[in-house]
């Protein structure tokens, strides 16, 4: 009968996998809610795609590195196939690394993938961070993502040191005597916590095994534990849009996860992947074979970090070797004020969607970004924060630019300190100009058109050029921005005439609000009726 044969017929293999699973685990409704999740599309969402490959890819290669690498500062002759270092003596960590590097088949390439790939992820990071920050997608509800996101970025910084300080080669030794210096700076504190950190004298025997737990596991566990947070979080606010037609604050436009994004997605990884290889394959990478093994009484003069730890490089040689004695006891001055420095610039970043939500007193949620130039104020903040970390990198390179440029190693660090506190200003300034320009053309082309470099002669002689009309989605595009008010105090008397007391907090609110948001940070748009007037209504000439 047909009712048994359909009872008896079995399922497909895949829907009979599924079926299972989803007895087991419930996926079918978090893979009904999920799989057609709409990501709206823009280039720039895919830097935190690249900061993911990447990370990814710092994985796999990082994996295959713990094979060899022996995280061991015990005292080993080299025998292996580098002929120039045999019969030295050196750490198993450096000797580990050579043998990666010469003996591992594949080795070197995969620690040259993991070095750049780690540069590329920070790099990724950084960028990804600028996009959030120019656009504004790190307002309600997505401030605790952008914190999540910057510990991201301080973490990986932090794993990449201590993952360059591994090998032990002179470079890497450099580089950590680098940090050791700055931990002694600390009053009081400084010496003890020095020894805590090498196990003793500095470099002790100590300090590779434990950067290497760090460095493998304490670190990137921590990230991956954030990268999910970060990822769900990215999930459940929805991913944000540029303003366009049909597009809201409670809406989201654009194609679905399954299996527009994740085939996007998957192609994306292999280009990520595939490009890192190639940079890898061509381009050497910390060859530690180069300067030999560390020895405490050595250092390297070419020694420079990884570009991320770059600024903090800058910071030390920019500052003045300002030191103190009193009663026996030294305070360096010169290396301490760069170290209080140091967080506090990267501080700045982080904590400001918490400042502007203050300032601008805006508590309500957002998910249409902003375009750069409609805020100005914040845009000039973000460009000033980065020209500081740039002048930090061009002084903590001061002695490749002397020998680059043939310049004096002195006439750059006086550059550097004098712009470190002139060149954010100005790139203020600056910045901001060029938004408002740019918001005039815009609000010209709302008027009058784009100019089509088509130009007419009229029958009585007269040139001009002819203007075409935006169209719909264009002009939408350019008018949709709310020009926000600054926040106000209110009224300082009550109804009774009785004067009311303001906090000095509210005053300066008020004030700051005023310039965040006053009349000199926006060109105002183009009202309807200025837009029917001189369009007559057509949206042309
Ligand atoms: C391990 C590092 C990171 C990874 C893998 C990562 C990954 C991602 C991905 C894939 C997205 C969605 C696509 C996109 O908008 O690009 C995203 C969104 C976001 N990320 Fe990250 N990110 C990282 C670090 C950061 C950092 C350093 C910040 C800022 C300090 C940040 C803040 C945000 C915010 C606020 C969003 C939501 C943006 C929106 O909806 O428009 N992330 N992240
Ligand atoms: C954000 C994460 C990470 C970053 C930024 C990072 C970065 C680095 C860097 C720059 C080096 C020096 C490579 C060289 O030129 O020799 C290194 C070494 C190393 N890393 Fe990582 N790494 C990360 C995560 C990991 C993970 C998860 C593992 C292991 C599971 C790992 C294992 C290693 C090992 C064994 C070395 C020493 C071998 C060598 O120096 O070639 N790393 N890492």
């Amino acid at each position: 009968m047909s009712t048994t044969s359909e009872t008896n017929r079995k399922a497909p293999a895949g829907e009979r996998v599924a079926d299972w699973a989803d007895g087991r685990l419930g996926i079918y409704s978090l893979a009904k809610a999920n799989m057609r999740k709409i990501f709206p599309d823009h280039w720039s969402f895919m830097l935190g795609e690249i900061a993911l490959y990447s990370f990814i890819i710092i994985i796999l290669t990082g994996v295959y590195l713990t094979l060899f690498f022996h995280p061991s500062m015990n005292e080993v002759v080299y025998e292996g196939t580098y002929v120039p270092m045999q019969g030295i003596r050196m750490s198993e960590a450096y000797a580990s690394t050579l043998d990666i590097s010469f003996d591992v088949r594949g080795g070197l390439l995969i620690r040259q993938i993991h070095h750049w790939a780690a540069l590329i992820f920070i790099a990724a990071m950084l960028v990804h961070m600028m996009r959030v920050f120019f656009t504004g997608a790190f307002r309600k509800p997505r401030e605790i993502n952008w914190l999540f996101g910057f510990l991201l970025l301080v973490l990986g910084m932090f794993t990449g040191f201590t993952g360059y300080s591994l090998p032990d080669d002179l470079l890497s030794g450099t580089g950590v005597r680098f940090m050791e210096g700055a931990v002694l700076s600390m009053p009081i504190v400084g010496t003890y916590m020095s020894f805590f950190l090498f196990g003793g004298e500095f470099p002790g025997g100590d300090f590779v095994s434990r950067f290497y737990s760090i460095h493998v596991l304490l670190l990137p566990g921590i990230m991956m534990g954030l990268l999910v947070a970060h990822l769900i979080l990215v999930f459940y606010h929805k991913h944000t849009q540029f303003a366009g037609p049909g597009r809201t604050n409670n809406n989201v436009v654009g194609m679905p996860l399954l299996p527009v994004y994740m085939a996007k997605a998957g192609g994306f990884f292999f280009l990520v992947f595939g490009i890192i290889s190639i940079i890898s394959a061509v381009a050497s990478i910390n060859p530690i074979w180069a300067l030999g093994p560390y020895r405490p009484d050595q250092v390297s003069t070419g020694a420079q970090p990884d570009w991320y730890m770059g600024f903090s490089e800058g910071l030390i040689r920019a500052m003045p070797g300002w030191e103190i004695n009193f009663a026996g006891h030294t305070l360096a001055l010169g290396v301490f004020i760069p170290l209080m420095i140091f967080p506090m610039i990267l501080a700045v970043i982080a904590v400001y969607p918490f400042i502007e939500s203050w300032i601008t007193g805006d508590k309500r949620e957002h998910h249409i970004l902003d375009r750069p130039r409609n805020v100005p104020n914040r845009t000039g903040f973000g460009v000033a924060w980065l020209t500081w970390y740039v002048i930090l990198l061009i002084a903590g390179g001061n002695d490749l630019v002397a020998i680059f440029f043939h310049m004096s190693i002195n006439s750059i660090t006086w550059f550097a300190r004098i712009a470190f506190f002139v060149g954010p200003v100005l790139a203020f300034i600056i910045t901001k100009r060029i938004c408002l320009g740019l918001q005039r053309r815009d609000r010209d082309k709302i008027l009058h058109g784009r100019e089509s470099g088509i130009i007419k002669r009229l029958p009585h002689g007269e040139f001009v050029e002819i203007h075409e009309p935006l169209s719909q989605a264009e002009l939408y595009k350019l008018t949709s921005h709310e020009q926000y008010k600054p926040a106000e105090i209110g009224p300082t008397v009550d109804e009774n005439g009785v004067r009311r007391k303001v906090k000095l907090k509210d005053k300066l609110r008020a004030k700051l609000s005023k310039g965040y948001y006053g009349p000199d940070s926006y060109i105002p748009k183009p009202s309807v009726e200025e837009f029917k007037e001189i369009t007559g209504g057509h949206g042309h000439h």
